[in-house]
């Protein structure tokens, strides 16, 4: 009989509209090697695009307006959710906004951490991840020219 037990890991879900999809890409690259270690699930648009630019394992729910945000929601009232990065946009009308606040709301009742735009994301990165590194920090050395990891660069975006 073997004494492992198995360890389940942490998972989270990454969201993002589509004009704030660049973003997304660029904060999951920032943290490409912690979100490596989790199960990630994202809605499926966003999936695809953190699979084809960052090589992440993210599980695809169904598109956001097709009920994604739900599937994410259920899974989170289901307690299989520590946090949720949804960079939202909030300037477009959104066909499901319905949905939107579903998810945001089950949050709320289930007092899961999320984060609606960079700046959040970042802290809460931080607190989940233990990360010292701040965006701000992180742009004062690209520009100082500073090396690090392979996959860092300015914060700008990256194609
Ligand atoms: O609309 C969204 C979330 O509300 C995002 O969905 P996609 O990732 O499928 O584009």
């Amino acid at each position: 009989m073997s004494t492992t037990t198995a360890v389940s890991r942490r998972c989270v879900a990454l969201i993002a509209h589509d004009s704030k999809k660049e973003a997304l890409v660029e904060f999951a690259r920032r943290h490409l090697a912690e979100l490596a270690r989790c199960e990630v699930v994202a809605t499926q648009a966003t999936a695809m695009l953190l699979r084809l630019r960052l090589g992440l394992d993210a599980v695809p729910m169904r598109p956001g307006p097709d009920g994604g945000d739900l599937q994410i929601a259920a899974k989170l009232a289901a307690g299989e959710i520590s946090a949720v990065f949804f960079l939202r946009d909030v300037m477009v009308a959104q066909p499901h906004e319905a949905d939107i606040l579903a998810l945001l709301r089950i949050c709320d009742v289930c007092d899961v951490p999320y984060a609606t735009n960079v700046a959040t994301a970042w802290m809460l990165a931080q607190e989940l991840f233990g990360r010292s590194e701040s965006p701000e920090a992180l742009r004062a050395s690209d520009e100082a020219g500073e090396s690090r990891e392979p996959s860092g660069g300015p914060l700008g975006f990256q194609a």
